[in-house]
């Protein structure tokens, strides 16, 4: 199996495309042709770039509106496919790609098509070279796979092929099992390219939503199945159109491509047992049981203020780090660590970022294996010396450039606690009730949230959740969370293109994207409010019309309303299931805690989020000076 991407996946320029390309490890590159057309340099300058990095140009296209064209098109359809041939010469690539004619002047008929292919092969056989057909899921006469194959069929010729592009074979949800009886020497190109489900026409739908493997919701692996059954063994390259894509950073996205072929060709390996030579095996996905620790970093005037909260919500100082300025609080299973040391990580990110979380430790099966996956995966390791006797955790950059750490219990990680901290004395602690980390809520830019999903699901064990768009005060977030099937694991990614929201406010506060809030499980919510408010925790406010609403719409009792309402507590429901929250006001760095409690409930109170983010936005209006 060859690997490609095609130039139209990035944003850039031709130069930046094939450099961020090659960076990404990928051999081979599409040349779509706009991005030869706007390239200032002749295709042989082109050649010599791509050549240059150690790249092939595996493909030109797309050459559009081809077959069955009625007299005089015909005859200038062969011209202008000689002048592509000419440009391909150049520019060292012999497959030329023809999509589907969508002209309203194309005739239909398949044995016509058939023989404008059969002429175009002889051309292009004359010249070393070789076509390629694709059926739009848009085409006039040809939108289906089937039918894209009768024409390469009946052309009958050597240098005349097939391409299957996942998107418009799976858009349109066309029946899978007859690419089990093409020859695999006749698929000269596969297209990859997954997509949310939308309810929209095939063009906007493929022009602007398409994804990478992984990302989206086609079953890419019945796709993946029924191309392995034909012995198929050639080229298979990445082709996106996506507006998050051509905004977003080039080099990452790139290396996105390259990290969802490598998780979904180890995933085939998975069920087959055997996979396309070439391909390598990876570790497992990490199977992941709960976050170990959350580390904040903080300079000596934050750290009074953030210590003041955890001790308002529970949390006792457990343990003081052996050689850092690093302390442990401990509730429950939660454990967060106060990273106030001058030297290190966490001290560059609170110089950068202010006070805000700087690393996540989740429990693992397997760290080393995880740590092993994620090399693999091209996620970027992370190592800071360590002091004697202390332990080495294994992390690697997550988002925004925190870390993202791994313990397990197998490599002895889990005794982090007892080797690099000193412990103290618990007396006469009384929490608030608190559990676990229920939840961690991650704000980050539109363009990267794609990166980041991918960047979890194709390391860790889990699955996603549709994208739910959340109303704002100041505009739209689009949420989705990603979770491990036993909820040990459940964080939530938010991004908007809007600059008003919480959400992108928080990203100019932090400067950068970064954990935005942190929700800790209790078994009772109103004892756990109880003792907030003893301890004088500021809790978010929630309008009384809020309450109205949920005694007319719940069979709730006025007294139960009632309590709701005395604690500003949030409240949803999901068939039997019942879900309540609260909240801290907002720091001043824009981070907050939320407290929940689950009783066999799964989401997250998405009815909800508007009516918190009122009371959020309002509180930051009345604390912000009008400057008047
Ligand atoms: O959107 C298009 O026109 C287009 C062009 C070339 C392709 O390979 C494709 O899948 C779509
Ligand atoms: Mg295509």
């Amino acid at each position: 199996m060859r690997t490609a991407i095609a130039t139209v996946c990035l944003s850039g320029t031709l130069t930046e495309k094939i450099e961020a390309i090659a960076a990404a490890q990928f051999k081979g590159v599409e040349i779509f042709e706009n991005d030869l057309l706007s390239f200032n340099g002749t295709p042989a300058d082109a050649r010599r770039l791509i050549e240059g990095l150690g790249l092939e140009t595996i493909t030109f296209q797309p050459f559009r509106d081809f077959e069955g064209m009625p007299e005089p098109q015909r005859s200038k359809v062969f011209a202008r496919a000689e002048r592509k041939f000419d440009v391909m010469q150049e520019l060292g690539c012999d497959l030329l790609m023809v999509c589907s004619n969508v002209s309203p002047d194309s005739l239909g008929g398949i044995e016509r098509a058939a023989a404008d292919f059969h002429e175009l092969g002889e051309r292009a056989a004359k010249r070393g070279m070789r076509v390629a057909f694709e059926a739009l899921s848009w085409g006039r006469h040809i939108h289906d796979y089937r039918d894209s194959w009768e024409v390469v069929r009946r052309a009958n010729h050597p240098a005349v092929g097939l391409v299957l592009d996942s998107f418009h074979v799976l858009a349109r949800g066309t029946d899978l099992s007859a690419i089990r009886s093409i020859p695999s020497d006749k698929i000269f190109l596969v297209q990859m390219a997954d997509a949310p489900r939308l309810d929209m026409d095939y063009l906007s739908w493929s022009r602007h939503y398409r994804c990478f493997p992984g990302q989206g919701d086609l079953p890419i692996d019945d796709f993946m199945d029924v191309l392995h059954a034909t012995g198929f063994d050639g080229l298979l390259s990445l082709e996106i159109f996506n507006d998050r894509f051509r905004a977003g950073s080039t080099r990452s996205v790139a290396i996105d491509g390259q990290r969802s072929l490598i998780v979904m060709l180890d995933e085939l390996r998975r069920r087959k047992g055997a996979a396309p030579p070439n391909v390598e095996a990876l570790p497992p996905k990490a199977l992941c049981s709960g976050v170990e620790f959350v580390e904040f970093a903080v300079d000596e005037r934050s750290v009074v203020g953030l210590e003041h909260i955890l001790s308002g919500l529970g949390f006792q100082k457990a343990g003081l780090h052996r050689s850092k300025a690093v302390t442990r609080w401990r509730q429950g299973d939660i454990n967060i660590v106060v990273n106030a040391d001058k030297e290190g990580f966490a001290h560059s990110f609170n110089i950068t970022h202010g006070t805000a979380i700087c690393a996540l430790a989740l429990r693992v099966d397997d760290a080393p294996g995880t740590v092993g996956r994620a090399g693999s995966l091209l996620d970027q390791p992370f190592q800071q010396p360590v002091g004697p006797g202390e332990m080495n955790i294994p992390a690697v950059r997550g988002l925004g450039g925190s870390l993202l750490y791994f313990v397990d219990q197998k490599s002895g990680l889990d005794r982090l606690w007892d080797v690099d901290f000193e412990p103290i004395a618990a007396d006469d602690f009384v929490g608030a009730g608190l559990k676990s980390v229920d939840h961690i809520s991650q704000s980050m830019h539109y363009e990267e949230m794609l990166t980041w999903l991918l960047f979890y699901a194709s390391l860790l064990d889990v699955r996603k959740t549709p994208v739910q768009a959340v109303i704002d005060p100041g505009g739209v977030v689009q949420s989705q969370a990603i979770e491990t099937d036993d909820g040990a694991l459940r964080l939530i990614l938010n991004s908007s293109q809007s600059q008003r929201t919480l959400s992108s406010r928080f990203l100019n506060e932090l400067f950068g994207s970064g954990i935005q809030h942190i929700a800790l499980a209790t078994d009772d919510i109103f004892s756990t409010v109880e003792k907030l408010k003893a301890r004088g925790v500021d809790l978010l406010p929630i309008p009384e019309n809020y309450y109205d609403d949920l005694e007319v719409r719940t069979d709730l009792s006025v007294e139960d309303v009632g309590q709701l309402r005395a604690g500003n507590i949030l409240y949803d429901r999901e068939g039997g299931a019942e879900y309540y929250q609260v909240y801290t006001k907002t720091l001043e760095s824009g981070f907050f805690f939320e407290i929940v409690e689950r009783r066999g409930y799964q989401g997250y109170g998405a009815s909800n989020a508007p009516i918190r983010l009122a009371s959020q936005t309002r509180l930051a209006a009345e604390a912000t000076p009008s400057g008047l």
